[in-house]
């Protein structure tokens, strides 16, 4: 089995008697982009700090290759612990050339210093910036420089910490592109700290999802994103839709067809939790609806309350007819019905979850 580059065992750090990082383990494997993700405040940037020493847990470990860097006893200093780290401000040396920014931390002979230099700008295009000054760049590639000036040294690990938050939209993905490309080309292991879905779900061969300082599932953006562990891991990542069922005899009946709920005891209530984009909408045929299908079950009538065209796809929201519940459902392209059109709807039975209310 291979080493993990980077292990965390059992993490706490409290804050006044609060636990801000609670019994946090975790693994990176070598040239991996693991993406720690959570909402504001959930105790990501304290994890990166402790692993990067700039703080110092209560309890726990951590390896690198499978050796002891941090305890609470022993602790290799930050300097020494072969960490690249790239924060949001992530301040370039206003008084150095950006030659001398990415130099920075080389040690060594000169020449084997600056040909590290010109091979980096010159794998991120910065080559004619050389001699330049950092504020005669834009952000876009001040972020190069800082992204290159953490990997010159060559570190076995990068902590980034919502590294591209300072960027404007239009230039943040083809930046995050660039950045993974780079990170993979070194081979480093990443972890990446970012409360934005969208952004773990571009970049991360794993993410972990953060809650209350606590880790709440693990795993490939895949799986985190269809196999959510619960309703609120399920509406991290999207809009979600809810409807509540009555278990009997670990089924549920809906309006949608009936849902098994395996292990959960009878009259219980649950939630049946699916995205937007899992709803198909069918036209009336009179009042009829379609007939039902293996796959989608049974077909509900809806009334559709607004529509709204968003770009890459149109928003549609629906009032059900059975209890008035409103449902949103994501059509891609153009499709924005009247309000009040009787339409059918069905969900894609694979993609609803099922969890306890
Ligand atoms: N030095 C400190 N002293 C007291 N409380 C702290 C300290 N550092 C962090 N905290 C608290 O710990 C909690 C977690 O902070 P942390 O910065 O790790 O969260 P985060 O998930 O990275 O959030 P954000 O994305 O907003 O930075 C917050 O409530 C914060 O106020």
């Amino acid at each position: 089995m291979t080493i993990p580059r980077l292990e965390i065992r059992n993490i706490k750090r409290h804050f006044d008697g609060r636990a801000v990082v609670d019994d946090v383990s975790l693994k990176v494997m070598p040239g991996q982009v693991t993406c720690l993700l959570g909402p504001s405040g959930c105790g990501k940037s304290t994890t990166l700090r402790i692993i990067a020493g700039v703080d110092m847990q209560d309890s726990g470990e951590i390896y690198v290759d499978g050796k002891l860097i941090c305890d609470t006893i022993f602790r290799v200093p930050p300097e020494a612990r072969s960490i690249g780290l790239m924060f949001q401000d992530f301040a370039l040396f206003p008084h150095l050339t950006v030659s001398e920014n990415v130099a920075f931390g080389l040690t060594g002979p000169k020449k084997a210093r600056h040909a590290r230099v010109n091979e980096l700008l010159e794998r991120v295009g910065l080559t004619h910036f050389a001699d330049s000054h950092p504020h005669q760049l834009s952000g876009g590639e001040q972020q190069r420089v800082a992204l290159v000036r953490a990997l010159a040294p060559r570190p076995s690990i990068m902590l980034m910490d919502e590294p591209f938050s300072g960027l404007d939209d239009r230039l943040r993905d083809d930046i995050r592109d660039e950045t993974l490309a780079v990170l993979k080309d070194e081979g480093t292991a990443v972890l990446l700290v970012t409360h934005e879905p969208g952004e773990a779900m571009r970049m991360a061969d794993e993410i972990a999802l953060m809650r209350d300082g606590q880790i709440v599932q693990q795993g490939a953006p895949y799986n985190v994103y269809n196999a959510p562990k619960d309703r609120e891991a399920a509406a991290f990542f999207s809009d979600v839709n809810v409807i509540t069922g009555i278990v009997e005899g670990a089924l549920t009946d809906t309006p949608f067809g009936q849902f098994l709920a395996p292990g959960v005891p009878d009259n219980t209530k649950v939630d049946i939790i699916f995205r937007p984009q899992h709803i198909k909408i069918d036209f009336d045929r009179g009042g009829r609806g379609p007939e039902p299908t293996p796959s989608d079950g049974v077909a509900a009538k809806a009334t559709v309350e607004r529509a709204r065209f968003m770009g890459r796809e149109s928003l549609v929201e629906f009032k059900m007819d059975f209890d008035g519940t409103l449902l949103k459902a994501t059509v891609p392209s153009v499709f924005l019905p009247q309000v009040g059109t009787p339409l059918w709807l069905t969900v894609r039975r694979d993609r609803c979850f099922v969890f306890k209310h």
